[in-house]
């Protein structure tokens, strides 16, 4: 079987529940090996995409081409090429954390060794344990163990690391990293914290109004929006903050002025924060424009930043 060019392809993808559209026409291509993050703001429809993507909802039109197949048609081989973490693990609750974990793998032809995923979760001194007794982190991480216990070659986190505290977090991270980097899966994530977006993601994708009002690197939305830098200088005692699109120029400015090195110098380039808000006020712009008001944007096409 070719392998396809894209491991997540979505073309004019639409969902309506009754006589709400939530999705009016989303584009989105994933690269295999790539780390996409789907950014929105809440109801924006991420939740109903990756459901849509997983084959777990029905949607309304467009195509869609998941690992070269149609979600609607993907049998068990096709699913067993997925690791899906979805928002929370109810299931099971009286299951022990290891036999839960040997039954999932028993369901995949080439799972990871049980005790290797307890272990690089943190979770070999909870396997005893059933599920219900578990906090919310570790329930998390045992969210995480079912999602890549087969091997995936793509994998869905939906919001992976809600709910957990900083050191689990960047646990998780360094565990998607080494996923994605060493062993080249692709994932598809969805959520709600920037530093997690930007720390994982090669790329960005924001959902609004019902379309990817962008997508590209952080640098490239950052461009995209001309969100302004933050200058910071002690002019004497007092602190002087400028926020300009061109730091380099007042940068060059304050040296000249001050013939030599500024003091308490600092410049902060727009976050991916800055950029996403900018990006959503842009959209909620366009719609009063419109005039419609509920999330139609004229005909303007989802568009891709430029590299
Ligand atoms: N089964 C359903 N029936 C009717 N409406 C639904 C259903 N599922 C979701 N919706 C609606 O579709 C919209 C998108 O929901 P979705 O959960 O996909 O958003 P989201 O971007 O994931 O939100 P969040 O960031 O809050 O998790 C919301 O307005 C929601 O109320």
């Amino acid at each position: 079987m070719a392998t396809p060019e894209f491991a997540v392809e979505v073309d004019g993808l639409r969902m309506r529940y009754g006589p709400h559209d939530v999705l009016r026409g989303v584009d989105l291509r994933v690269r295999p090996g790539e780390v996409v993050a789907l950014l929105g703001p809440n109801g924006a429809g991420k939740t109903t995409t990756v459901e849509i993507l997983e084959g777990f909802r029905k949607r309304s039109g467009g195509r869609v081409a998941v690992l070269g197949t149609d979600p609607d048609r993907g049998g068990d081989a096709w699913r067993a090429r997925l690791g899906i973490v979805l928002q929370s693990w109810k299931d099971h609750p009286y299951w022990r954390v290891r036999e839960l974990l040997a039954h999932i793998a028993s369901c995949y032809p080439r799972p990871r060794p049980v005790g290797e995923l307890l272990d690089s979760l943190g979770l070999a001194e909870h396997a005893g344990k059933r599920v219900q007794q578990l906090s919310g982190g570790q329930r998390r991480r045992v969210d995480v163990a079912l999602g890549i216990i087969g091997r995936p070659e793509l994998l869905f986190l939906d919001e992976p690391s809600a709910g957990l505290d900083p050191r689990t977090r960047r646990d998780f991270h360094e565990l998607v990293e080494r996923l994605t980097g060493e062993e080249g899966v692709t994932a598809l994530l969805t959520t709600h914290d920037m530093a997690e977006a930007e720390r994982l993601a090669d790329r960005i994708a924001i959902l609004v109004g019902g379309r990817i009002a962008a997508f590209g690197t952080h640098e490239e939305l950052a461009a995209r929006v001309q969100a302004p830098a933050e200058v910071r200088w002690h002019d004497g005692d007092r602190v002087r903050v400028e926020r300009t699109r061109e730091p380099e120029q007042l940068v060059w400015r304050l040296h000249q002025a001050a013939g030599g090195p500024v003091p308490g110098l600092a410049v902060r380039r727009p976050s991916l924060e800055d950029s996403y808000l900018e990006l959503v006020r842009q959209d909620r712009a366009d719609q009063d424009e419109d005039g419609s008001g509920d999330g139609v944007r004229g005909d303007r096409a989802a568009e891709e930043v430029a590299a």
